[in-house]
């Protein structure tokens, strides 16, 4: 018998509770994650990937609610798991790094205690070798003079040295699972570069998977192995990384491929020249008929505004949402 997936999102359905009507954010999403993996979610912002994650994570709330498909880990079913056990696998088994580190920390309380925690709570160590294996874990996110840091509340941190706090709480228990939601885009560039190095190489070593979650194209094919983009609630296309360079299929995606920084001669004059996908994400009550894109898109047919494309696979496990992606 074959070994389930690390993770498996399989036909997820996200509604938006309203007072007489669930409109779907989200619907039939799927992906796997294998261990070790890494695995990308792109798309404008609004395109449901955050709400995704969440769902993974258990942390979805009102207005929000599951409304169908499954979430396995390691092959069981936890998107209907009692929040007691939900809880227990946070930190445990799956982790998560969010945009801006300040909500997520608690500006009250030092640094050092902060990663200490995850040490008591989920692996029964003691104070103390909780507060020596704080220090452990802010030297291994190569925070300097981390004996002193440990002392230190969020606030007293610059930006990328609370990433690196969230890295490491994030990381201290040897999760299967980092699930990380725009951990770059609040940085300056410089520090993204670095964020993402130490994030890879950590993970890399320690067998972490990666479920990275950005609106940029660049950062997560770098990162990731796999790529899935979404719009507008559904996953268009999904492709090995490099394909999704080579050969983008959706129009979608080719507007994202497009919207790069061009490599190459302009470059290296310092000129950048930004290609833009005309038109925004449309508001989940207001999802068009047919498929979603068809607004913005080019190659928009009557077909497309009549006809939600069927997920057509490509080679390699990949597939396509698209009446004329050939
Ligand atoms: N708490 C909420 N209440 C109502 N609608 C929400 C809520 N959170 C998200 N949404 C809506 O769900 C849709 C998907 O949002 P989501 O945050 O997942 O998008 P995203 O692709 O991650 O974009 P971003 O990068 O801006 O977070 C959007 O239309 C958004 O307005």
């Amino acid at each position: 018998m074959t070994e389930p997936a690390l993770l498996e999102v399989e036909n997820l359905r996200i509604d938006l509770v309203g007072e007489d009507k669930r409109h779907p954010a989200v619907e039939g999403v799927s992906f796997k994650i294998g261990r070790g993996e890494t695995f990308g979610l792109v798309g404008e912002s609004g395109c449901g990937k955050s709400i995704t994650a969440l769902s993974i994570m258990g942390l979805l709330r009102h207005p929000l609610a599951i409304g169908g498909g499954a979430i396995r880990l390691e092959g069981k079913e936890i998107q209907s798991l009692p929040p007691g056990q939900i809880r227990r696998l946070r930190g445990r088994k799956i982790a998560m790094i969010f945009q801006e580190p300040m909500t997520a920390l608690n500006p009250l309380s030092p640094v050092g205690r902060q990663i200490a925690e995850m040490f008591v709570l989920h692996q029964g160590a003691s104070w103390s070798e909780a507060n020596a294996k704080a220090v452990e874990a802010l030297r291994q996110v190569r925070v300097p003079s981390p004996e002193r840091r440990v002392k230190d509340f969020p606030h007293q941190l610059s930006g990328g040295m609370r990433q690196r706090v969230m890295i490491a709480i994030a990381l201290a228990c040897g999760p299967d699972l980092l699930v990380a939601d725009e951990p770059t885009t609040a940085l300056d560039v410089t520090v993204q570069a670095e964020i993402v190095d130490l994030m890879r190489e950590l993970c890399a070593a320690k067998g972490t998977a990666i479920l990275m979650i950005s609106h940029d194209l660049g950062l997560v094919a770098n990162i990731c192995r796999r790529v899935a983009v979404m719009y507008a609630g559904r996953v268009v296309e999904e492709q090995a990384a490099d394909e999704v360079f080579r050969h983008p299929r959706h129009p979608y995606t080719r507007g994202l491929v497009a919207s790069l920084p061009l490599l190459g001669s302009r470059a290296a004059h310092g000129r950048r020249q930004l290609a833009e996908i005309a038109g925004t994400v449309p508001a989940i009550a207001a999802y068009p008929k047919g498929c979603r894109f068809n607004p913005r898109c080019g190659l928009a047919t009557d077909i497309c505004r009549a006809e939600d494309p069927a997920p057509t696979p490509l080679p390699g496990d990949g597939l396509v949402r698209c009446h004329h992606h050939g």
